[in-house]
């Protein structure tokens, strides 16, 4: 079976610059084992945010992130979304991307809902006619009404967030990434939210979703990867995890 998403010893650095602080100088001397923060000799400092990821999804996969606070699940999102280049290692993705990891990726504030659906669906690679077909589909799930037709930076976070997953859900993406997108909208919004979620994770030929909710991998995942202060301690099948003591289950 192909693989749709492979990656091979992906790892990230932040580059921090000239960092003068003597108290996080001091920090980094003393992290120096098993930290997370890494120093080159100057005044450049790194955040090692991901080391040494492998994993691939063919098609039909669900894959749930794991971690705690920090762990690198929102980085492995942009760098699948090829926001960031990775620092080490390779990547490759067979597919029509569409991501909700940063809800202001990319939206500008000050021009109008209707203008940055448009934005953002080009930067999908869809085209004008394309675009111009579902604008209608995408305000009504939207829920903005005449709101539409003012500039974003008038919208509530709810808002935003409604635009978003709009836009994002309603062009069938072949791999789909999620950051959380759960939290977007209020209660009625987020039953809507999910029918839709269930109708394009159905079409969709890869989902991959970065969540702190062990339930709701167990519920809609059928892979899941879990990473521990930049580092990758499980990836595999849902049955193989313990989510309740979080470690492997032995002799699946
Ligand atoms: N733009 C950035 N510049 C520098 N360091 C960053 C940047 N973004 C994230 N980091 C660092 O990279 C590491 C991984 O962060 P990331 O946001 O990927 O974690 P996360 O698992 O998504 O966390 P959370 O659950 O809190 O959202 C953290 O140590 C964070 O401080």
């Amino acid at each position: 079976m192909t693989n749709i998403v492979e990656l091979n010893g992906v790892g990230l650095e932040y580059p921090i610059y000239s960092i003068k602080a003597q108290s996080l100088r001091n920090a980094v001397v003393n992290m120096a084992v098993g930290g997370k923060l890494l120093k080159n000799g100057q005044d450049l400092i790194f955040i090692k945010a991901l080391d040494n990821i492998n994993f691939t999804l063919q098609e039909g996969d669900r894959l749930g992130i794991l971690g705690h606070n920090g762990a690198g699940k929102t980085t492995l999102l942009k760098v699948l979304a090829g926001v960031y280049e990775p620092t080490r290692g390779r990547i490759s993705v067979n597919g029509r991307i569409s991501s909700m990891i940063d809800i202001h990726l990319g939206v500008d504030p000050n021009i109008t809902g209707t203008e940055n659906i448009i934005n953002m669906a080009r930067r999908r690679g869809f085209t004008t006619r394309q675009i111009q077909a579902r604008i209608p589909e995408i305000v009504e799930f939207s829920e903005l009404g005449s709101f539409i037709d003012l500039p974003f930076k008038t919208y509530s976070a709810g808002m935003c967030a409604r635009l978003v997953f709009a836009v994002a859900t309603c062009f069938e993406p072949d791999i789909l990434l999620l950051d959380e997108w759960v939290g977007a909208g209020d209660a009625g919004f987020f039953e809507k939210a999910e029918a839709k979620m269930n109708d394009i994770l159905s079409k969709s030929r890869v989902m991959i979703l970065a969540t702190h909710s062990r339930d709701l991998v167990q519920r809609v995942c059928n892979k899941v990867l879990v990473l521990n202060s930049s580092n990758q301690i499980y990836f595999g099948d849902c049955s193989g995890w313990d989510f309740a003591n979080q470690r492997i289950i032995e002799n699946v």
